[in-house]
Parts: C-alpha cells; structure tokens; sequence
C-alpha cells in the first residue's frame, strides 16, 4: 500500500527532514504517526498523497513509484487516498453539506443518495444542525469535522489525517477515532499523524515514530505497557455508538 525505500527529504535550503527513511505499509493496516512538532509528519504525509517527492529515494504507492504518475494520472490517484488537512481546506462559499458531498459529486454519486447519506455522516459527528452553514461561521473544532466528514465519505483505500483531533475536546476526539476505526474495518489503511498521546494510548494501533529525520516503528502502546491496559480503554469502545457506513454508492 506504502513504500518507502531510503527517501531523502529537505525543502530547499532547509534541514535534512527524513534521512535514509525506508518502511512497508500493509493494505489494512493502521498506524499513528507521531513525533514533536516539526518532525516532518505532514511531510511524510504530503509525499503520500503526492503533493511533494523525495529528493532522493523511492515512495510507492498502491504499488507505483509516485515519481512515474503522470500528471493525467494524479486526479484519480487521488481519488483513492481521504486526506484531512492540518489546515482543513474546506471550501469557504460552500455549505457543510455541500463540502463533504463533494467527493461523491466528482465521483458522479446520485444526488438522491447524497442528500441521505451526507446529513447522517454530519450528524454523526456532531454537525446536524449546521448543514447549511459555510465554514468561516464554524468553529475550528466543526471545521475539523466537516473536513473529516469530507475525507471519509468516499470510503477511501487509504486515509492520511493529519492532526485530525487537534482542534476538538477529548470525548469528540474518542468519537472521531471511532469514525476511523468504523472505516478500517471496511479495508481502509489509516495513517493518523498526531501529538495526542493519550488518544494513542487509547487505541490498539502500531506507531511509526518520527526523530532525528528517521523512522522508528513502535508496538501498540497496550503491548508496551504493563500490567495490560486498564479498563477505562475498554470502556471507551463500548460507550461509543457506531457511525454510519460512509460511501453511500
Ligand atoms: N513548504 C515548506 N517549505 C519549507 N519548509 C517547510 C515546508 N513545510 C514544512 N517545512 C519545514 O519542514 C519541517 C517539518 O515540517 P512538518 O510540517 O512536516 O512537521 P510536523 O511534524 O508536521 O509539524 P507539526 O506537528 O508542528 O505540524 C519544519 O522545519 C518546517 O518548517
């Protein structure tokens, strides 16, 4: 699903960002990224969905050298990869409604099936009464969601999310990581770049670590502690309803 083999990155000018990185994703997998502020999380994550290439070294994706997909290529490239940005990125003259349906739009999904499925995803995560709204009169944390809302409606192959819970409370930020767990278990590999410790310690998933520009792969935090998590982790999973199915096709 993702390869890395021996990349090399650096803005121009800039410091040395991922040395010598080299690392296999399995399809179906789900991995935190993690490392301080600066690391190269988003950029690890930007030579994913193919908005930057390494200086030197391969990244693979669904098994092609991402310097080989052509410029025609790219659209439905991405197409497979939900992306939640740091930045959000919504689009500001459109609705919550009509950002997250977007995707379905460009895939051609029948408006019938839109207008049913698009409001249950948004009530899903907390947005029901904000349809109609356009972003600039959100809040940072429901503009977080919308874009999250937007990422996983397509029920892409892969999603990258980077910092998706950085702008909400803890319960919604619990809540959300279900909408991805929900996802992964329909087939999605998830790549989740965060600072929030005690939301990865909550969830079973394997971490690469980023440091000192290189990659270190680190067990799910339950198998590195002991004794064995407590059962506040288990609690956590049963108290969280289950979201909609995304991808109303
Ligand atoms: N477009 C760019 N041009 C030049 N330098 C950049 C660019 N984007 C990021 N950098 C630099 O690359 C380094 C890694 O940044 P990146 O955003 O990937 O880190 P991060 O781990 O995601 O950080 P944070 O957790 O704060 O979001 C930083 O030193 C940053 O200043």
């Amino acid at each position: 699903m993702v390869r890395f083999e021996n990349v090399f990155m650096r803005y121009d000018g800039g410091p040395v960002i991922l040395r010598d990185v080299s690392f296999d994703l399995e399809p179906g997998s789900f991995h935190f990224l993690t490392g301080a502020s600066g690391a190269g999380k988003s950029t690890l994550l930007r030579l994913m969905y193919l908005a930057a290439r390494p200086v030197s070294g391969q990244v693979s994706m669904f098994g092609r050298d991402i310097a080989k997909v052509t410029r025609k290529e790219r659209p439905s490239f991405r197409r497979r990869i939900g992306v939640v940005f740091q930045d959000f990125r919504l689009l500001p003259h459109l609705s919550a409604l009509d950002n997250v349906a977007l995707p379905l739009r460009i895939a051609g999904t029948r408006e019938a099936l839109i207008r049913e499925h698009v409001p249950e995803l948004l009530a899903w995560v907390g947005l029901s009464g904000h349809l109609d709204a356009l972003p600039a009169t959100l809040s940072g944390g429901q503009q977080q969601r919308i874009a999250i809302a937007r990422a996983v409606i397509g029920r892409p192959s892969l999603l990258l999310a980077d910092e998706p819970t950085g702008n909400v409370d803890d319960r919604i930020a619990v809540r959300l990581l279900y909408l991805f767990e929900e996802l992964h278990k329909m087939g999605t590999t998830v790549i989740i770049a965060t600072h929030n410790e005690s939301l990865v310690d909550r969830f079973d998933h394997p971490r690469l670590h980023l440091e000192d520009a290189r990659i270190t792969r680190r067990a799910p935090s339950s198998l590195l502690r002991r004794p064995p998590p407590r059962a506040t982790t288990a609690s956590a999973g049963a108290a969280a309803p289950r979201p909609p199915a995304a991808d109303p096709r």
